[in-house]
């Protein structure tokens, strides 16, 4: 694999002047644990990597540190030692989200992604306020929204034109594509924007057809299931523990959990966010602490009784709580192996060093 495979352009050539003439060289994350991190050389050769001291301290949040996807600047070292990162070149893209619970905290999912694409269909996937959670996210990250309405196949023609035009308005910026994976006609997209070097990610709904369009982009050896082995906490494919994975042909995709988790996390924010009109009348209600049910007083039950509510939409409403369990319940064997990721990951620990030798003592089993 040569660096113009794994993703280098003139951007990252500039970027790296100033380390090449240190005798330095580049080099592609592919995967990061709690302790290292593991990249592609020019090459093609796998090796593992440490931080540096330097780059650790002057990241000004863990945002800032090398992530999965970065090209970063390696001063390789000699027999029995350790190759090291010594900078982080600037990103041209990120992946990322706050992390859950801490508003303040932004996890890079991917680093320098070119294209992402979200999987739906224009039936029971189909959720216009849960594409334009995918579309504020891609925004964000700089990278190319690309959009398949998949399982052509089982829907008219005038629903899968429906269900495009539908997104085109809400994002012109996004490629939507009407797909079958049964036709392979979704792989012959994906692969269009799988150009020399591109880096991709495929997000979407569970049962979408994923996972069926990203083996066709394997080929038949590899097979690739959304579910997280619950071991490794990673997709099952994975003999290894790569994060960005090369296909044959070009380009190559990003898949970890962080990944994965995007879709519970977007269904979550988009079934909140279509209440949010039953729970603004909520500040309404007599009681702060109204149930809305026989409640005294309570706006909810009020503006269904004048007639201005559903019915129905109350009820659904009283049940976001309990719809929300179950999505999470859903989600809940890939969220244990997103925890054990994040886990594994230098996101969550402690970033004094005390801590980080306390954990490294930790994952060799070194209790002393
Ligand atoms: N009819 C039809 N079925 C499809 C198509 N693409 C995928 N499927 C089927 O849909 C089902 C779910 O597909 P997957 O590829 O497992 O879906 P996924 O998005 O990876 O789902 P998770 O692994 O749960 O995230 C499988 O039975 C596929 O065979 C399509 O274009 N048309
Ligand atoms: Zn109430």
């Amino acid at each position: 694999m040569t660096l113009l495979q794994l993703g280098w352009s003139p951007f990252f050539e500039e970027a790296f002047a100033p380390y090449r003439s240190k005798g330095l060289v580049p080099a592609r994350l592919i995967r990061e644990t709690a302790i290292n991190y593991g990249a592609f050389l020019e090459g093609g050769e796998e090796i593992d990597l440490v931080l540096s001291g330097k780059v650790w301290h002057d990241a000004a949040n863990d945002a800032e540190l090398p992530a999965v996807g970065d090209w970063v600047a390696v001063d390789l070292g000699g027999e029995n030692e350790d190759h090291v990162i010594r900078a982080r070149l600037p990103r041209r893209s990120c992946f990322s989200r706050k992390m859950p619970g801490k508003s303040s905290e932004e996890q890079v999912i991917g680093a320098n992604v070119d294209v992402v694409a979200v999987v739906t269909d224009a039936g029971p996937d189909f959720n216009p306020r849960r594409m334009e959670r995918y579309f504020a996210l891609i925004a964000r990250s700089g990278a190319k929204p690309v959009v398949l309405i998949n399982k052509a196949d089982l829907f008219t023609k005038q629903e899968n034109a429906e269900a495009a035009a539908e997104l085109a308005a809400l994002c012109p910026d996004a490629d939507i594509h009407v797909t079958s994976a049964l036709n392979r006609k979704g792989l012959s997209v994906l692969k269009s924007y799988l150009k020399k070097g591109a880096t991709m990610c495929v997000v979407g709904s569970s049962g979408v057809g994923k996972s069926t369009l990203v083996n066709q982009l394997y080929g038949e050896e590899w097979q690739w299931t959304g579910d997280c082995n619950e071991v490794t906490g990673k997709g099952r494919h994975t003999t290894t523990s790569r994060e960005l994975v090369p296909l044959p042909g070009n380009g190559m995709l990003i898949d970890n959990p962080g990944m994965r988790e995007i879709q519970m996390w977007t269904d979550e924010q988009t079934l909140r966010e279509s209440f949010a009109d039953v729970e603004a009348l909520s500040h309404d209600c007599k009681f702060a602490d109204c149930r809305h049910q026989k409640d005294a007083g309570c706006a909810i039950r009020g503006a269904v009784e004048a007639g201005s509510l559903e019915l129905g939409r109350y009820e659904s409403f009283l049940q976001l709580d309990d719809e929300i369990a179950e999505l999470r319940r859903r989600a809940k064997k890939r969220q244990m192996s997103v925890e054990r990721w994040a886990k594994r990951n230098h996101r969550v620990k402690a970033r004094n060093l005390e801590d980080r030798i306390q954990l490294e003592k930790d994952e060799r089993g070194d209790w002393c």
